[in-house]
């Protein structure tokens, strides 16, 4: 028995945009979703408590297959399993053993759908922990491309390389297209976090800023302008230039909404950090609900959210310069 654990994200800058090529730069946080996994003579028993379907919890065994005992429709299921299932698909294929069967136990600090990466890093786990179950032992970049795999595959084809890449090698990154690597010296930015308790279901998402684009040309003019605040906020991330970093996040934000991804919560989250002083906000991964993300070294932001309406909890996100390990 095997438990590895890899870190969730939040975004600087750069979400959507690095779909279609731009560069990004998520940040791992001290956040981890640890799994378990266990060779067993055949099929796949998945157990996680953190599940939760639109409000309801599940603890779900399945064979990828057969359907758990819940009641769901087959979509959601199919979304909720969808990652594990994938990631054990690769498990397979990179250790050679197409048969291998195994019991999958899930424990996470990452809200779902809430832009902070759990699927990679549940993912990027799984694949460690299983691997090394077998006997294989893979390093954090080819674990990176398998997960990056397994997004794609779920989300329809359309995903970036940035989540899966910064939870496997943690610390902050920078991604463009197939260009991935560590950015050093990024040092531990203020980061807070408000999260609104709900969610966003990051293939739809994906799929809604894809069509956008293709209608619009103004759309794709978007998300270009997307990459040109990442490069801008490049030149000043390692500086203490915490100002423009935070006057860039807000345009990304406003970038991000323009192309539908933000939500009434969400907005509200941002403008109580930026009300509060902060010196960005915006918010994190593919939207939709679920989380924003604030620039401020003061208490300010953190005690405006706790009292802002839509706003479920708060707390500080510590850089993790770790990414995937061995538990
Ligand atoms: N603790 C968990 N147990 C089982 N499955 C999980 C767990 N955490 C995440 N997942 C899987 O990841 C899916 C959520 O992934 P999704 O990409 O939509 O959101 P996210 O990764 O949290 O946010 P984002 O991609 O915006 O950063 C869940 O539906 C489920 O399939
Ligand atoms: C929305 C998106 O850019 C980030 C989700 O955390 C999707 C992806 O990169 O695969
Ligand atoms: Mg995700």
């Amino acid at each position: 028995m095997v438990t590895s654990s890899a870190p969730g994200k939040v975004y600087l800058f750069g979400e959507h945009a690095v779909v279609y090529g731009e560069p990004a730069v998520p940040c791992a946080i001290e956040r981890r979703a640890r799994v378990t996994a266990r060779e067993i003579d055949e099929g796949l028993r998945i157990h996680s408590e953190d599940l939760q379907l639109d409000g309801f919890t599940v603890e779900y065994e399945g064979d990828g297959e057969g359907r758990p005992d819940v009641d769901a429709s087959e979509p959601l299921l199919e979304a909720a399993m969808g990652y594990v299932n994938e990631a054990v698909a690769q498990v397979r294929d990179a250790a050679d053993a197409p048969g291998a069967g195994f019991e999958i136990r899930i424990e996470s600090d990452i809200p779902l759908g809430a832009g902070l990466g759990s699927s990679a890093a549940v993912v990027v786990a799984a694949i460690d922990a299983a691997t090394r179950e077998l006997g294989v032992e893979l390093s954090p970049e080819a674990i990176a491309e398998r997960a990056y795999q397994v997004e794609a595959a779920v989300q329809d084809g359309e995903a970036s390389r940035a989540d899966t890449f910064c939870s496997a090698v943690g610390g902050a990154v920078r991604v463009e297209g197939e260009d991935c690597r560590t950015v050093d010296g990024v040092g531990n930015l203020p980061f807070v976090i408000g999260y609104d308790g709900g969610a966003g279901d990051t293939g739809t998402l994906v799929a809604g800023v894809r069509s956008l684009r293709e209608e619009y040309d103004f759309a794709a003019d978007t998300v270009r302008a997307i990459g040109d605040v990442v490069r801008e906020g490049e030149s000043v991330l390692g500086t203490d230039d915490y100002e423009t970093l935070g006057d860039l996040m807000d345009f990304n934000h406003g970038l991000l909404s323009a192309l539908g991804v933000s939500s009434r919560s969400l907005d509200s989250m941002v403008w109580a950090a930026r009300d509060a002083g902060a010196m960005g906000a915006k918010l994190t991964g593919a939207g939709g609900g679920g989380c924003i993300v604030a620039l401020d070294d003061t208490e300010d932001a953190l005690t405006a959210l706790k009292y802002t309406p839509g706003c479920e909890s708060v707390f500080r996100a510590e850089l993790d310069t770790d990414g995937v390990r061995q538990e």
